[in-house]
């Protein structure tokens, strides 16, 4: 397997706090990476460390294989990016702006700027300087503009900010095409799990400056949505005799007195049966049905997870 994006305890802070704290991440060569995660949880900075826009306090970058240093500046012609909101020359055109922009990427297929345009749903708007685009025009502008020198790894920092469902929703077939035609290895963040879970094929979860779940999106959708939970006042020795007895991979402890059980190849009966046998009193139990969206949630607003 071929990884793009290596990280390796990443870490940067600001005046003593960690923004971005140990982060070991693995994008894989043509899949669609998705970072999750409310406002403040460190993905620009994480992005901005790839991009060398950033220096990390600690721990490695590798891209494309070859680890990266402060010097290296040549693997930035093999990506594409948007970070944080695109600025363009506001008097030119959309297609003067990209012209710019190759000239200085030094990137000369000429066609390309208008397949851009295209793919971006901008190729009609011929005339009018960028001052008078909207914001969702000058976001799709900003990808047209990721996209023209054709990079191998496209790194979009919550692309859909100011686009309207319907442009949402162009945006996620855009970058299917991207991933699946021309081969591109996409990172996208987003604090909306809704925008990414249609296309991601691994979403990395984060809170508070941490990585706190990297996992392939085929793995999540049935097995983690099903749980049994369990309340109980004696939350550790249960989630111990549990995951002794039964050698189970997935369970999560919450601070108001519940466990759940993200493992449904085992019985709610078997699972009652051991706690009674090793006296831990049990309040209730029962089998449930999360939304990905409660199951994201329960991640980011806590529950340790015992492995
Ligand atoms: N230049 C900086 N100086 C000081 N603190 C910073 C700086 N850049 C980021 N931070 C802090 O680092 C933390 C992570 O910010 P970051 O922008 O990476 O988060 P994010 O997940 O991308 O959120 P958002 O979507 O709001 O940008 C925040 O607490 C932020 O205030």
């Amino acid at each position: 397997m071929v990884h793009i994006v290596k990280t390796n305890q990443l870490t940067r802070t600001y005046g003593g706090k960690e923004a971005v704290s140990n982060v070991s991440m693995s994008v894989k060569q043509g899949e669609i990476y998705g970072m999750l995660g409310p406002n403040g949880a460190g993905k620009t900075t994480v992005m901005k460390m790839i991009t060398n826009l950033v220096k990390p306090t600690a721990g490695e970058i590798e891209l494309f294989g070859e680890r990266i240093t402060d010097s290296s500046y040549r693997h930035l012609g093999r990506m594409g990016m948007i970070i944080e909101t695109p600025i363009f020359y506001d008097k030119m055109t959309a297609h003067e702006n990209l012209e710019l922009h190759c000239d200085y990427m030094g990137y000369h297929n000429k066609n390309s700027i208008k397949e851009a345009l295209e793919l971006v749903n901008l190729n009609a708007i011929d005339k009018k300087p960028v001052k008078e685009f909207s914001l969702g025009m000058k976001q799709r502008l900003g990808i047209a503009r990721a996209i023209t020198t054709k990079p191998e790894l496209l790194i979009l920092d919550e692309p859909t900010n100011g686009l309207d469902p319907v442009g949402i929703k162009e945006m996620r077939e855009l970058f299917s095409v991207l991933s699946k035609q021309f081969g591109m290895t996409i990172l996208v963040s987003s604090h909306i799990l809704g925008e990414i879970e249609l296309i991601a094929d691994t979403i990395a979860v984060m809170n508070g400056g941490k990585l706190l779940q990297e996992v392939p999106m085929e793995h999540i959708t049935r097995q983690n949505t099903e749980y049994i939970e369990i309340t109980t006042r004696e939350c550790g020795k249960a989630a111990y005799v549990l995951e002794k007895q039964f050698q189970l991979t997935n369970i999560r402890v919450f601070d108001g007195g519940q466990i759940r059980v993200y493992d449904c190849r085992v019985a709610q009966n078997d699972l009652m049966k051991a706690l009674v046998l090793h006296d831990v009193a049990i309040e209730s139990i029962y089998k449930k049905t999360g939304s990905l969206e409660d199951y994201f949630l329960s991640i980011i607003n806590g529950g340790d997870v015992v492995v």
